[in-house]
């Protein structure tokens, strides 16, 4: 697995891949990885223009585990926002999972995720929690086997000023990094823009064509003979 999220002027990107492997058997290629956390979604969160108000999570590690768990927080979130009646933050939501996994601490769960979301309290907010117990704010994050070859491509282009369109971009080209390098990362891009209103999809492409096309339009992974 490779996940990233990162914060910049116009909000939140949060990019991984979708592949699940067992060993070297490649168990699928279409994991979703990122889940809405508040706000249970109902059928195909189809890429659309309109934000979904909410949170995303994203899951590295054991795909039991993180399914398992990111369900059980969504579901506290909801309790949280029908008891409180207004949106669960970030930080109160990351603390719920992060307490969760630290009472489970040694017995053998496999998770590290990310949540990520803009509220009026907090605006962009951007956490990484894990199963060791760990819960960290921050700016930037790359999770999963495959992160430091997305670390490499973020760290060296990032900036807080990018445009949208430059954040998406960058996003998709760690992740392809990392898919290009990491055995255990692959499948399809799988991409998201948390903004005010919420999360907004901007698609789950299959990353041979865009591979080819990198290379084809910007003369990248020149390495590579076809
Ligand atoms: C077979 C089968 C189902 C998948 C088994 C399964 O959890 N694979 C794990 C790797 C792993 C982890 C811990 C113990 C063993 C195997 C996996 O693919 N994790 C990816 C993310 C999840 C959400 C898909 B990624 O981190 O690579």
């Amino acid at each position: 697995t490779t996940t990233l999220a990162f914060r910049f002027q116009g909000g939140i990107i949060v990019c991984t891949d979708s592949r699940a492997t067992a060993g070297s058997w490649i168990a699928s290629q279409t994991v979703k990885k990122v889940i809405p956390v508040s706000r249970l979604s109902r059928g195909e969160d189809k890429a659309s223009d309109k934000p979904t108000p909410g949170l995303l999570g994203t899951m590295a590690g054991g795909a039991a585990d993180c399914q398992y768990w990111l369900r059980y927080l969504s579901q506290q979130c909801t309790l949280h926002e029908i008891r409180h009646k207004r949106r669960i933050t970030v930080a109160a939501a990351s603390k719920i999972l992060a307490n969760l996994t630290y009472a489970y601490k040694g017995y053998g769960l496999s998770m590290g995720t990310m949540l990520a979301g803009m509220t009026p309290q907090e605006g962009p907010a951007l956490y990484y929690i894990d199963s060791d117990g760990t819960r960290l704010p921050g700016n930037m994050f790359c999770v999963g086997s495959g992160q430091t070859f997305a670390y490499g491509v973020l760290d060296a282009n990032y900036r807080y000023d990018l445009s949208e369109k430059e954040a998406l971009d960058l996003g998709r080209r760690a992740i392809l990094a990392a898919m290009h390098r990491d055995a255990y990362s692959g499948g399809f891009i799988n991409c998201y823009h948390v903004k005010e209103e919420g999360w907004v999809h901007h698609g789950f492409d299959d990353m041979n064509p865009i591979f080819w096309k990198t290379k084809l339009d910007h003369g990248e992974f020149s390495n590579v003979t076809s």
